[in-house]
């Protein structure tokens, strides 16, 4: 368990938060592309991509170091959904719809790596996960033997549950301690069936993001963060296991209550 605690910022506006995303986004990217060349980065369905787009798809301030190297991204799902790509309900469509469709091509185009269509239909989804799985070992592993994927940046949404990618409060999942990729069956929140990455996984990330607005977030942010009655939710083990590699950005409506402390900028 990490001792240090999360980073909280809240922001006035969609604006705001989108331009501090930005940048952060940027510098992981930037100290990714330094370390190995490769920004490899998991992202979330829900309310982030809309949020994830006008940060990446707004104009540089003309400094080098804001700008989004498409080609250099590696794009994996934290969690999708067992439905065709083209549904409405996939995450892959959202994210596609709402970004990598839009990204402008001298920015470049980045390797995204969406679940196996064929698998969607299968009465029990653990296939689909063991394939998405293999998808991570065959680019964070390649031959060698690696216990956990190492995220460049995961970028997470938070339910008003507290359940962050496919991890739902009190299910089983939340103890998986070997897998890298799970199957959920009986998600609460349509469609149930579903593949996510692991606590483990996304503990081990360089980087953590959770993206949390508007009032239907208020009361469990302030469970996760106020409240020893929230410290089991999914989102508030994410805090736990991963400390002060974890940076929220919410605005000021989500946190309305709250009394952890927050700052308003990078
Ligand atoms: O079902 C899901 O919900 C969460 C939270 O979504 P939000 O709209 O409340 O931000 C999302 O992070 C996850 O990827 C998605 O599959």
């Amino acid at each position: 368990m990490a001792s240090a605690h999360p980073n909280l910022y809240s922001f006035p506006d969609a604006e705001s938060l989108a331009g501090q995303l930005r940048t952060y986004v940027l510098r992981c990217q930037n100290a990714a592309l330094a370390r190995h060349d490769t920004f490899r980065v998991a992202v979330s369905g829900g309310s982030l991509p809309g949020l994830l787009a006008k940060a990446l798809l707004a104009s540089d301030d003309g400094t080098p170091e804001d700008i989004p190297h498409f080609s250099k991204w590696d794009i994996f799902f934290a969690d999708e959904r067992a439905v065709p790509l083209n549904h409405e309900d996939s995450n892959y469509r959202l994210l596609n719809d709402e970004l990598i469709s839009k990204i402008p091509s001298e920015l470049g185009t980045p390797v995204v790596h969406p679940i196996d269509e064929k698998h969607v239909g299968d009465e029990d989804p653990q296939e689909l996960a063991d394939l998405y799985q293999e998808e991570l070992m065959r680019v964070f592993a390649g031959k060698d033997s690696v216990k956990l994927p190492v995220f460049d940046l995961i970028l997470l949404g938070c339910g008003p549950d507290g359940h962050t990618c496919s991890l739902f409060p009190g299910h089983a999942l939340l103890r998986e301690k070997d897998a890298w990729v799970a199957a959920e069956s009986n998600s609460p929140k349509p469609p149930p069936k579903r593949i996510t990455l692991t606590l483990p996984v996304v503990t081990h990330a360089v980087s953590i993001a959770f993206v949390a607005t508007g009032s239907g977030k208020q009361g469990i942010l302030k469970q996760i963060f106020d409240l020893e009655e929230g410290a089991s939710l999914p989102s508030a083990l994410v805090n736990q296991g991963a400390g002060d590699k974890v940076t929220w950005f919410t605005d000021h409506q989500a946190v309305d209550g709250v009394s952890f402390p927050r700052r308003g900028s990078l």
